[in-house]
């Protein structure tokens, strides 16, 4: 896989069709085996899964964010948690002016979209929860795959079913306008995300970069209905004894189109904890336990180590 010394690396896809998702099949293990790598020599990885595909969703998905960011700019901010920038309104910020987001707490229930709906139309939006939990149902599914497969990879698969029962998702909907001026302009700026795993999707418009381990940008291109980013956050970082670091990456505005995307985070109802078997000597001990949920109150420039480090 290694891309030292390539001027210009890309970062590794991944096949996930079905037919690759039988647990116990060769294909199983040989994409185990290169969820591990690609994680722990990139942090993140392009995945194909072809489930994606659907056009009627994409159409629906992608047409429910623009609707939802058409919306003036006070009705947006009725989606505001205190303190919290995943979950709340963000946009109109001297810093990133392209930029706008908001989050969805329990993003993947009926019951999390449409609490979120009410916010936004009081008399709820049915098209735009149908679209939304179709995606985020889809992207959940691609998650606890990775995690199974991840967990499989370092002979951890009993901890899959724990992880499985505790995972809270929080949906983030986010627009990037395409800059003014000719030059590109960042969209978002460069930062590490506080999940375990986030699952990326986006329009056709490409816009994300990631940092690898040295120093040099990646664009990554995953602007076909069929590709989604995985990538490694924080406590997954934490988690893996800095086996896996969680990338840097922020979003370069180009063009003259709307960039609409959407972010799974998973997070860890409790606390998260270094199994033991990625103690050794080559790897001695970098995290107490830690509250994983209590991490989503920080900003964005909360720091793991400063947070939990031995
Ligand atoms: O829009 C994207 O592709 C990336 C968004 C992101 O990094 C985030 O919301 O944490
Ligand atoms: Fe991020």
């Amino acid at each position: 896989m290694g891309c030292e010394g390539n001027d210009n690396p890309k970062l590794p896809v991944l096949d996930f069709s079905i037919e690759n998702m039988k647990p116990g099949t060769n294909s199983w293990f040989s994409t185990c085996k290169r969820v591990r790598q690609a994680f722990e020599e990139y942090g993140c990885f392009v995945a194909m899964y072809d489930k994606g595909g659907d056009e009627v969703l994409q159409k629906g998905v992608f047409g429910s964010i623009k609707e939802l960011f058409d919306l003036p700019t006070q009705t947006k901010q009725r989606n505001i948690y205190e303190g919290m920038p995943l979950k709340s309104y963000v946009g109109q910020h001297p810093k990133i002016p392209l930029h706008e987001s908001m989050g969805i707490d329990e993003g993947t229930t009926l019951e999390g979209i449409q609490s979120f709906a009410k916010k936004i139309w009081p008399m709820g939006n049915d098209q735009f929860c149908k679209y939304i939990l179709e995606y985020a149902k889809l992207a959940e599914e691609l998650d606890q795959m990775v995690a199974k497969m991840l967990f499989e990879s370092y002979g951890l698969l009993e901890h899959y079913e724990a992880y499985q029962g505790s995972t809270k998702y929080l949906l983030r909907l986010l627009a990037h306008k395409a800059p003014e001026q000719v030059e590109p302009q960042l969209g978002f700026v460069a930062h590490t995300d506080k999940s375990f795993t986030t699952i990326l999707h986006q329009n056709h418009v490409n816009g994300l970069m990631v940092e690898t381990k040295n120093g040099k940008w990646i664009d990554v291109d995953f602007s076909s209905p069929t590709s989604f980013v995985v990538m490694a956050g924080d406590a997954l970082m934490a988690w893996s004894n800095d086996r896996i670091q969680s990338p840097n990456h922020k979003v370069l505005m180009n063009g003259n189109e709307t960039r609409y995307s959407l972010g799974l985070f998973a997070f860890h109802k409790g606390i998260v904890k270094v199994p033991q078997e990625l103690i050794d000597e080559e790897h001695p001990l970098q995290y107490k336990p830690f509250d994983h949920l209590a991490l989503l109150n920080f900003t964005y420039s909360a720091n793991m180590k400063a947070y939990c480090g031995v």
